[in-house]
């Protein structure tokens, strides 16, 4: 097996990983308010969503429809529009046909598919990659690792919820963090609290701190706590709502002209959901964790 990092990520400056002991906490939200907050930043940024278990990239970013397109150097991934060419996205979910069903691929099969998909996009030039990674600490998640291992990641932020159960499992994320050599850059403690659609008010649903009490046993970095906001939600809806409006039929001679208008009205508005993102209310939440994440200055990987 070739054991050289994949030639497809030589113009990658960073490449950071997002983890989760278990399904469900948030991982891939985190993972996309991350790329959106550093494509903010001015900065050129690619999520790759690897979770085959479901990858739900595609509909955070409103690009459930997408084609992938192949090229001589390798698959091209999607560019999100309205942002400059600054944010491109390609997930395993862009492969499956049969979108209701995960992938049910045994072990080997899993990996070789994660290899390729560390090897056969055409980045180009990156500031960041950000890895959505299969929630999990199993002898199967130990090889996707080793593949991981090769891209050669700045490491990983561990996103958990408050509750026990889900530390705990941030616990194990931990411990096969420094297993399989990921060095970790932080935890992410997300659904803490409930923002109020009406008032705005914050309440703790959970006891709230878990994240940080166990960043501070572990010696790793807090790097902040996001709550459950409904209107995060609605952002992701209206997004897709936007793609799918885009995508109407187009036999029939009504259906032509219903997607021009829409095409010019998009076009008009050129609003990216950079742009929409910055004004939602998680937004400030997540900043303060990119630059709890920036301050440390990683170097750029040296391969
Ligand atoms: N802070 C939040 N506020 C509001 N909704 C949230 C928040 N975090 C996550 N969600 C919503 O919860 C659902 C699950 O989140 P997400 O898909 O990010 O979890 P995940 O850990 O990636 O799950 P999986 O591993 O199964 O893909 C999504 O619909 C997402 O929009
Ligand atoms: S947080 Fe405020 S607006 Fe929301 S339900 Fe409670 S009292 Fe009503």
């Amino acid at each position: 097996m070739n054991k050289e990092p994949p030639r497809s990520l030589n113009k990658v400056k960073h490449v950071i990983l997002v983890l989760s002991g278990k399904g469900g906490v948030g991982k891939s939200s985190v993972t996309t308010q991350l790329a959106l907050s550093l494509a903010h930043k001015g900065l050129k940024v690619g999520v790759l969503d690897i979770d085959l278990t479901g990858p739900s990239i595609p509909r955070m970013f409103g690009i459930e429809n997408n084609q992938v397109h192949q090229s001589v150097n390798g698959w091209v991934p999607a560019y999100i529009p309205n942002t400059g060419n600054r944010l491109l996205v390609m997930s395993i979910g862009f492969l499956i046909k049969d979108r209701g069903n995960s992938i049910v691929w045994r072990g080997p099969k899993k990996t070789s598919m994660i290899r390729q998909f560390l090897s056969n996009v055409v980045w180009g030039e990156l500031d960041y990659l950000i890895i959505d990674t299969p929630p999990g600490t199993s002898d199967e998640h130990i090889s996707i690792a080793e593949e991981l291992k090769l891209a050669k990641p700045d490491g990983a932020i561990l996103v958990t919820t408050p509750q026990q159960i889900s530390i705990n499992d941030v616990k194990k994320e931990f411990n096969f963090c420094e297993k399989v050599g990921f060095k970790v850059l932080g935890v992410v403690e997300n659904m803490s609290g409930y923002v109020c659609p009406h008032c705005s008010e914050c309440t703790n649903i959970f006891s709230s701190g878990g994240g940080k009490s166990l960043a501070e046993q572990y010696k790793i970095n807090f790097l902040g706590s996001l709550p459950i906001d409904p209107s995060f939600i609605e952002l992701i809806e209206t997004n897709n709502k936007s793609e799918n409006r885009n995508q109407v039929d187009s036999n029939s001679d009504k259906n032509k002209i219903i997607e021009k208008i829409n095409n010019l009205d998009l076009r008009n508005k050129q609003v990216s959901l950079i742009d929409k993102y910055v004004n939602n209310s998680l937004y400030p939440h997540f900043s303060t964790i990119v630059d709890n994440l920036l301050k440390h200055n990683i170097p750029p990987r040296t391969l």
